[in-house]
Parts: C-alpha cells; sequence; structure tokens
C-alpha cells in the first residue's frame, strides 16, 4: 500500500460528500492522499489514491445547508489522466474529492482540524517538504500575483475566451492570484516589462503565440537591472497558432503535446514549478535580440512568414505554407559557421563518419557566471568582481532560492578545481554531467551523423565519472567578463571498451554594469574565431534550435532540453528532391527527420549565418527580420521558465 511506503503525515475518518457517501479511512503522504471505506479492509482493491503529482489543490468551506452542521468540507482539486472515450487519448481530467471534517461539536474546532488538512496538502503539492513534527503548524507561503498578458489577435483571435473559459478555472482551483491585462498593441508586452516593478510579481504569463514571450523576455532583456529582471519567472499558455515553446515544455514535463495543450500547459503552470531556461543572444548588425526558441532561416523561415496570410486556419496554416513551399522550391547560398560542441563530421562524409567510431573525445561548454561561487578555491579577478552570494538572488514562490543556472556551474568549478571523484553526488555537478552524458548516450547517432553506435554510460544510463581531475586556464579580462577555461577529464565506462573525454568549460564572469559577454563570438565584420567550422554552400533551410518544438508537429530538435546549453544547428543543402523533402517534414511530428542523410543537426554553443544570395526571410523565435549576417551565442541557464522537468 502506497500509504505504508513512506510517513504518514495525517489520518482520520471522515464522511464523504458525494451520492454514495460512507465513512472513509483518509491518509496523507508526501506522495498521495489514500482514502478507503472503514467497514472494508485496507485492500488496493477498496483503496482509492490521490497523487500528490496530480493534484494542484485543497480547499475548506462551510457547508452551504444543514444549518445544524458544524463539520467543514475539505475538497481535494486533482487533475489525473484518462484514455478519452472514443480517441483512445490520454489528457487530463478535473477531479474533486470531498470529505466532511467533522471529529467535534464545535465548529471552529472542526475547521482548524480542516485547515491544518489543508495546509499540509497544499505545501506537498508545491512541493514544500512537511515532515511528521512540521504537520501542527506548516502553512504555505503566501503567494504573490502572478501577470497574466493575452493577446486578443494571437492565433485565430480566441485567445481572450480560452482564457475566461478555460484557464481561468484552473488558476481558481489552484488559488493563485493573478492581474490579467489584455494587450492592445503590439510592442505592449515590451513596455509593460520596461517599468514593471518587479517585487510585486511572481510570474509574468503570455497567453499568446511565442511572439509576445519574445516582447517580455526582450523587455526584461532591455532593463538596466537586466540581471535580476530576467530571474524573474516567465510562463506561456497556448493562444497562438504555433505554440512552439508551450509544446517544448509539455514535452519535456511529459504531458501531451498533440490534444488539449490549453488544459495541459496549465496545469503544469499550475503546479508552481520553475526551472532555468536557456537564451541565445542574437546579433545583427543593426541590434541585439534575446531568443528563446530558434532562429530559423530558408525554407522553414518562408513557410512561417508567408503562411501568416492563413493565421485563421490555425496550425494547419503551416501544412498549406510547407505544401506551397515545396511545390515552388528555393534554395539560398550562405556562409555557415559555428562553434561546435564536439567534433564535426559532415554527414555525407562517410569515410570521415566511420573513423568517429572511436569513442567520443572532447565535449566544449560554455557558463555563463555572475558571482563566484564561495566553494571555489580558486582566487581570481573573478572573484575580487564577484557580489555577495545573497544579492539577485530569486526565489520560487515557496520562498527557496532559485538555482538559475550560474550557480550550477559554479559548483561545478568549485568540484573540478578540488579534483574530487565522488563528487558525483552532488546534484548541481550532476547536473552538469547530466548535459554532457546525455550527449556520450546519443552522441554518434546524433553528434556524428551517421554513426550508429549508441554507448550506455555503466549499462544503467549512469553517470560520467570525474577520473583525472581538472585543469585550470589562466583568466583573460576581456571588455566585458573575465574569461577562463577549464578543462576536464571524464571517463564513462562504455560497451566497448572505456571512453575517455576531455570537457573543456569556457567561463565567462560577468562584470558588474556591463551587458551580458557573449565571448564566444567576434564582431560580426570580423572573421569567426578560431575552433569555428565554416561552411559555405547553397541550402533548402538552416535552423538554430534550442527546444525540442517549432510547433506542436514539429519535433525539429528531439534530444534538445530547456536548459542543456546547447543550440542545435539543423541544416539541409541543396540536392534533396521535392518528394524526400515532402517526406522529410511528413516525420517531422515524431523528430524522425534527424535520421535521413539530408538533415544535419549539430551541437554548438555559437552560430554565424551570412546569406550570400538575396531574398528570403529570417524568422527570430517566429518574428521576421530582414535577412542579414547574424549570429547568435548560447546563454546557459539564463532565464526561469515556469516548467517541469
Ligand atoms: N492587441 C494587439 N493587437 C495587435 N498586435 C498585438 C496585440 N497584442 C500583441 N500584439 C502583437 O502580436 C504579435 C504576434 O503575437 P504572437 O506571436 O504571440 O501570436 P501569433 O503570431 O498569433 O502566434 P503564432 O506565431 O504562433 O501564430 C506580437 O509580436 C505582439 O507584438
Amino acid at each position: 500500500m502506497a500509504t505504508r511506503q513512506s510517513e504518514v503525515l495525517l489520518s482520520g475518518e471522515f464522511v464523504r460528500i458525494s451520492k454514495k457517501g460512507g465513512l472513509f479511512k483518509v491518509t496523507v503522504n508526501k506522495d498521495c492522499i489514500a482514502y478507503h471505506p472503514v467497514h472494508s479492509p485496507e485492500t488496493p482493491m477498496e483503496t482509492n489514491f490521490i497523487q500528490i503529482s496530480d493534484c494542484v489543490g485543497s480547499r475548506c468551506e462551510r457547508p452551504t445547508s444543514g444549518e445544524q452542521n458544524c463539520g467543514t468540507w475539505l475538497t481535494v482539486i486533482f487533475y489525473p489522466f484518462r484514455k478519452k472515450l472514443f480517441s483512445g487519448k490520454r489528457t487530463r481530467h478535473r477531479v474533486t474529492v470531498t470529505f466532511q471534517i467533522k471529529t467535534s461539536d464545535d465548529f471552529e474546532e472542526n475547521s482548524r482540524l480542516a485547515e491544518k488538512w489543508m495546509n499540509v496538502i497544499n505545501c506537498l503539492v508545491r512541493e514544500i517538504p512537511v515532515a511528521i513534527e512540521d504537520v501542527e503548524s506548516c502553512v504555505p507561503p503566501l503567494r504573490k500575483k502572478l501577470l497574466i498578458l493575452v493577446n486578443p489577435k494571437s492565433g485565430p483571435g480566441r485567445a481572450v475566451s480560452i482564457f475566461k473559459q478555460e484557464i481561468l478555472p484552473m488558476i481558481t482551483d489552484a488559488d493563485i492570484p493573478y492581474k490579467m491585462i489584455i494587450t492592445d498593441h503590439g510592442g505592449h508586452g515590451e513596455e509593460l516589462m520596461k517599468d514593471l516593478v518587479l517585487d510585486e510579481w511572481y510570474g509574468v504569463v503570455i497567453l499568446s503565440g511565442d511572439g509576445l514571450l519574445y516582447e517580455v523576455i526582450n523587455g526584461l532583456m532591455s532593463r538596466e537591472d537586466w540581471k535580476s529582471a530576467i530571474k524573474l519567472p516567465v510562463g506561456c499558455l497556448p493562444g497562438g497558432s504555433g505554440n512552439a515553446l508551450c509544446c517544448s515544455i509539455n514535452y519535456a514535463a511529459g504531458e501531451p503535446v498533440l490534444h488539449d495543450l490549453v488544459l495541459h500547459s496549465t496545469f503544469i503552470l499550475i503546479k508552481h514549478r520553475v526551472i532555468p531556461m536557456d537564451l541565445v543572444v542574437v546579433q545583427t548588425p543593426s541590434k541585439k535580440y534575446f531568443s528563446f526558441l530558434s532562429v530559423t532561416w530558408g525554407l522553414l523561415a518562408d513557410i512561417d512568414f508567408e503562411s501568416e496570410q492563413y493565421r485563421s486556419m490555425g496550425e494547419a496554416r503551416f501544412t498549406i505554407g510547407a505544401i506551397k513551399r515545396i511545390i515552388g522550391l528555393r534554395t539560398y547560398k550562405a556562409r555557415l559557421s559555428f562553434l561546435p560542441v564536439t567534433d564535426y563530421i559532415p554527414k555525407n562524409n562517410s569515410e570521415e563518419g566511420n573513423k568517429s567510431n572511436k569513442l567520443l573525445t572532447k565535449i566544449r561548454r560554455f557558463s555563463l557566471r555572475s558571482r563566484s561561487s564561495s566553494k571555489s578555491t580558486v582566487n581570481s579577478q573573478d572573484e575580487i568582481e564577484g557580489q555577495s552570494s545573497s544579492e539577485g538572488q530569486s526565489s520560487n514562490v515557496n520562498g527557496e532560492p532559485l538555482n538559475n543556472g550560474f550557480d550550477v556551474d559554479a559548483d561545478f568549478k568549485a568540484q573540478t578545481v578540488n579534483n574530487s571523484a565522488s563528487n558525483v553526488e552532488n546534484p548541481s555537478v550532476a547536473d552538469v554531467n547530466f548535459n554532457s552524458q546525455s550527449i556520450i548516450n546519443d552522441n554518434i547517432s546524433d553528434l556524428q551523423n551517421g554513426n550508429k553506435v549508441k554507448t550506455e554510460i555503466n549499462g544503467d544510463g549512469g553517470h560520467v565519472e570525474i577520473q583525472n581531475g581538472g585543469a585550470l586556464g589562466e583568466p583573460v579580462i576581456t571588455s566585458d567578463c573575465t574569461l577562463r577555461k577549464e578543462t576536464e577529464y571524464l571517463t564513462a565506462a562504455a560497451e566497448n571498451g572505456d571512453m575517455q573525454i576531455e570537457q573543456e568549460v569556457i567561463v565567462a564572469t560577468k562584470r558588474e554594469g556591463m551587458p551580458v559577454p557573449t565571448p564566444l563570438m567576434s564582431p560580426l565584420d570580423q572573421p569567426v574565431p578560431e575552433g569555428w567550422v565554416v561552411i559555405e554552400d547553397e541550402f533548402i533551410l538552416a535552423g538554430a534550435l534550442y527546444q525540442t518544438h517549432l510547433g506542436s508537429d514539429m519535433l525539429a530538435a528531439p534530444n534538445a532540453h530547456i536548459n542543456d546549453g546547447f543550440i542545435y544547428l539543423m541544416f539541409v543543402r541543396q540536392g534533396i528532391s521535392r518528394n524526400a523533402l515532402l517526406n522529410l517534414f511528413m516525420t517531422f511530428n515524431e523528430g524522425n527527420h534527424v535520421d535521413s542523410p539530408h538533415v544535419e543537426l549539430v551541437r554548438c554553443l555559437a552560430f554565424r549565418l551570412e546569406p550570400l544570395s538575396p531574398g528570403g526571410n529570417v524568422m527570430i523565435d517566429g518574428e521576421r527580420c530582414d535577412p542579414c549576417p547574424l549570429q547568435g551565442q548560447i546563454l546557459p541557464g539564463l532565464a526561469q521558465l515556469m516548467a517541469m522537468k
């Protein structure tokens, strides 16, 4: 029985308010609420479970009927999965269970007991640990308001009614205070962010397509206090026709993407979780953008921009746009350059590809720090410039400090220097290694293009061991940051021998008062730095992607993670037939396009695109910009996203 597997925090016997009624034994532990009729034995057959992970809150109320009634009602609201009747699709649906809390004739006493149950359940729902000794006193912290921006013009124009009919009831279930603003012109979101009093809000959520979130992020980054502003959690609900970030969030959380997107996205939102999100700083000759989704060019951008006219059709607009563009296929000449995470081997180069069967040797990563870790043993310029450990620290709804992505790498640095092999237990190191491990796990087929050698580390998807300690390069002081290379030697047990990996972490420590550092890129009018790969060719499409999805049926970068610190550069060169291209688009929904010999998908830290033929479109997070030379660099974990892993 689940209730016996972990500590029982609460236990009582209450009448269930339902058609059947009856007295139930109810218990709460950290994972679930269990109840079974008292007259029958406690068997799995008779016991009902409410998983805390499905639960969004509980509330107490005095029954309206029955004046003699001195009991209080305790209602638990949860959204378990159920198969839809005809389609068989797994979807969440709303369920409530109500018990009458009545252990005495005194209404006040019953109310206090019901409130205790409510507080414990609400803490657990918000992942606030509750020990048995806290049960009497635990109260979930008060929440700040959520600012919800609704774009009435997004997608097919239904955002306001979606908010009222579908989202508001769920927000009410979770008892989340909010303020809703309907945007009334393009740029409104950005204006609001520039003047927002950060302390007043728990976070900002958009109900729109990706364009409004783009405004929110760029508005926050344009502020003088961008460093703390960008730590304000942002969230998104689907109101547009593409909703790529919503799909990526749902995919990462294991929630459905292809149906009931509003329901499942709102469920994630009201679960109160926040995780770091990578951004990419994109530079053009005239402007700087902060992008959270993608930069696309060629076919993908043409479809996105030219299908605007079919906006009223919702997501079908992309299918029509794709068919039109594939019939009238264009190729574009460009120079595409990038700083790869591992050695780049072109997919069509089978000789090189075979050589890459040798186990992976080098991983390149980038880490952005705002301050030094107090654990660091290194004395350097970055510590002199470091800020106090509490400065700029944001907290989640529970008042706990958020892991903002900087700290993860700060810990990693300390561990590296301390040369400790046992550090794999440390969650922050594990986090860094998880991302490296994900490369190794899927590396050779994915990264080295065409090689199907799959390597399982330690046979259990386990971890990479730090074997040989690390080396720390000399700090280099640039105009906007202090730069240093940390080299880490990792060993992973693989099927066909140990895999030796050199992991090079390029660490940039930001200088106070300076903009976000971009040390991986050279100025746009100068050649790319050493170590970059440069390809000059005719392309059908190119896209720098940092989320899994470009739309609900476009699993474009299946291995991407919201905060893995990588850009996934996808490109298709000319030489693919229209038929093959059409087939490619048909396989996008499950991410199988990556197996096509025509599709290259390379993990990198920075890229540069220089269009060499006129025309076409460049889309940054779905917003058009004129084709021009542009470049982008990853900013690992810079933003905070309302999402779950
Ligand atoms: N009231 C408004 N009237 C006109 N434009 C608006 C309004 N509010 C916001 N906008 C603008 O609408 C633009 C498009 O919004 P967004 O991308 O979020 O939706 P969408 O284009 O419908 O979504 P998708 O790209 O998925 O189709 C945003 O850049 C924003 O500036």
